[in-house]
């Protein structure tokens, strides 16, 4: 379906709010909550599109989970060897974390499956993933040689490996120690930069043996894993879009309640904080692992700053409102490093320098990110999301400072990651 939101401009943001659950942790608890022992109750899950596909994924692989009110499962964990055989093809949809976490998880298992995802997902780049799990003995066949989905993967035995990635990312870290949970021997997994440690701390918190090494993770096999509680925080990810938001509307002040503010995820408070930004963390605490905190957010004038190096994987989903931030900034901001961003929904690179050229900001795609130049205001008018969550929710909140009215094409994929995110944005916003 193809909707449009039109958003007016602002002339304050303000109330006090809490966002959906973080999307990433959500994930993680019906995956490792399915391979535990005994009962896992979540609470906070994020009803977004993306957990559910990973939710029917396991529901179809024989696990019990029951919605027993808004955002809380029960899950009843089958064990490491618990999964039964998928009788259909598993559709992953939008969700990147859905394919590659899974693909490690299917190849340890002694059945067949298949993986496959929405018109986004299978252009998306896997050999990331298939390659390390073929080598550590998955047997797994893909387009372009393991490079796109559909992925078909009989599992079966597999040994621990060592493998240096050559990205930053959680979703290849996440899938070979899920593969290595299934492994003959420990699995060890380096990155040129910390990327976020999810998995790290669910699995410890179910009593997995993962241990943190220079530049990287190690697990031992067949852990003895039990279920427990997960308390899901606010996603720091969808907090952004109104972090931003009250940062470039004058008069604005917004108070958003637990949120998760795992180190590894909160670049975004560290690049803002250094443009400039009047944000302040209070009421810090630990819930199942994860910290979280209530954010105070006040309207300020930022400052265009350099970014790049180990602050780009701890702030990646954030990049694309950063540089919306930076369209409102004094000078120029330059985001290095980023060329990550170029494969994920889409190509995020050219879609926000395309879209926010579109309503005149002074915006250049560089190959790894994208320089541009702050200014006092924009035009408003027509863009597109490109059918990519981040862009449609970043070019709303440019809208806020646009002169004229500014509709936002295909926004429907809002859905995968922030479901609520435009009653939410209307309900801050005055006019
Ligand atoms: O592991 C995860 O939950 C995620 C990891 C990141 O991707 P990469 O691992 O590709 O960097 C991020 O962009 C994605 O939204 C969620
Ligand atoms: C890239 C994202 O997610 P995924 O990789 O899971 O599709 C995202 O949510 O911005």
């Amino acid at each position: 379906m193809n909707t449009t939101e039109t958003i007016q401009p602002a002339r304050r943001i303000a109330g006090e709010i809490e966002v959906p659950g973080d999307k990433s942790i959500s994930h993680r608890s019906v995956m490792f909550g399915a391979l535990a022992r005994g009962r896992t109750l979540v609470t906070g899950f994020l009803q977004g599109e993306d957990n559910y596909a990973t939710l029917n994924a396991f529901r179809m692989m024989g696990v019990s989970i029951c919605e027993c009110g808004e955002g809380r499962l029960e899950i009843d964990g089958a064990g490491l060897d618990g999964l039964r055989e998928p009788a259909d093809v598993l559709d992953c949809g939008n969700s990147g974390t859905t394919m590659r976490l899974m693909a490690g998880l299917l190849s340890g298992q002694n059945f067949f499956a298949v993986l496959t995802g929405d018109q986004y997902l299978r252009r998306r780049p896997m050999r990331r993933v298939t390659v390390p799990l073929r080598q550590m003995g998955a047997r797994i066949q893909g387009r372009e040689d393991g490079e796109k989905a559909p992925l078909a993967i009989q599992g079966g035995p597999l040994s621990g490996i060592a493998w240096n990635s050559p990205v930053a990312s959680a979703q290849v870290k996440s899938a070979l120690l899920l593969a290595g949970l299934y492994a003959e021997g420990p699995t060890t997994v380096f990155e040129p930069h910390l990327s976020r440690d999810h998995s790290e701390r669910m699995l410890s918190h179910f009593g997995a043996r993962v241990e943190r090494l220079e530049n990287g993770v190690r697990i031992e096999p067949r852990p003895d894993l039990r279920g427990g509680e997960i308390a899901v925080p606010g996603d720091i990810s969808s907090a952004a879009f109104l972090i931003v938001a009250a940062l470039i509307v004058p008069g604005s002040e917004l108070l958003i309640r637990n949120v998760g503010v795992n180190p590894t995820r909160s670049g975004i408070i560290d690049i803002l904080q250094a443009m400039g930004g009047d944000l302040k963390l209070e009421n810090f605490r630990e819930r199942s692992g994860e910290p979280v905190a209530d954010l105070l957010v006040r309207h300020s004038r930022l400052e265009g700053i350099e970014i790049g190096g180990e602050l780009i994987p701890r702030a990646i989903d954030e990049l694309p409102v950063v540089s919306v931030a930076a369209a409102f900034a004094e000078g120029e901001t330059l985001i290095r490093d980023a060329r990550e961003l170029r494969v994920k929904e889409t190509d995020r690179i050219a879609a926000m320098v395309s879209e926010l050229d579109r309503i005149g900001a002074e915006v250049e795609a560089l190959e790894d990110g994208m320089r541009i130049v702050g200014c006092e205001q924009l035009a408003g008018g027509e863009v597109d999301s490109w059918g990519d969550h981040r862009i449609a929710m970043s070019m709303a909140v440019a809208g806020l400072r646009c002169r004229e009215p500014l509709s936002i094409g295909n926004t429907a994929c809002t859905r995968t990651s922030f479901p609520g995110f435009w009653d939410l944005l209307r309900k801050v916003s005055h006019d």
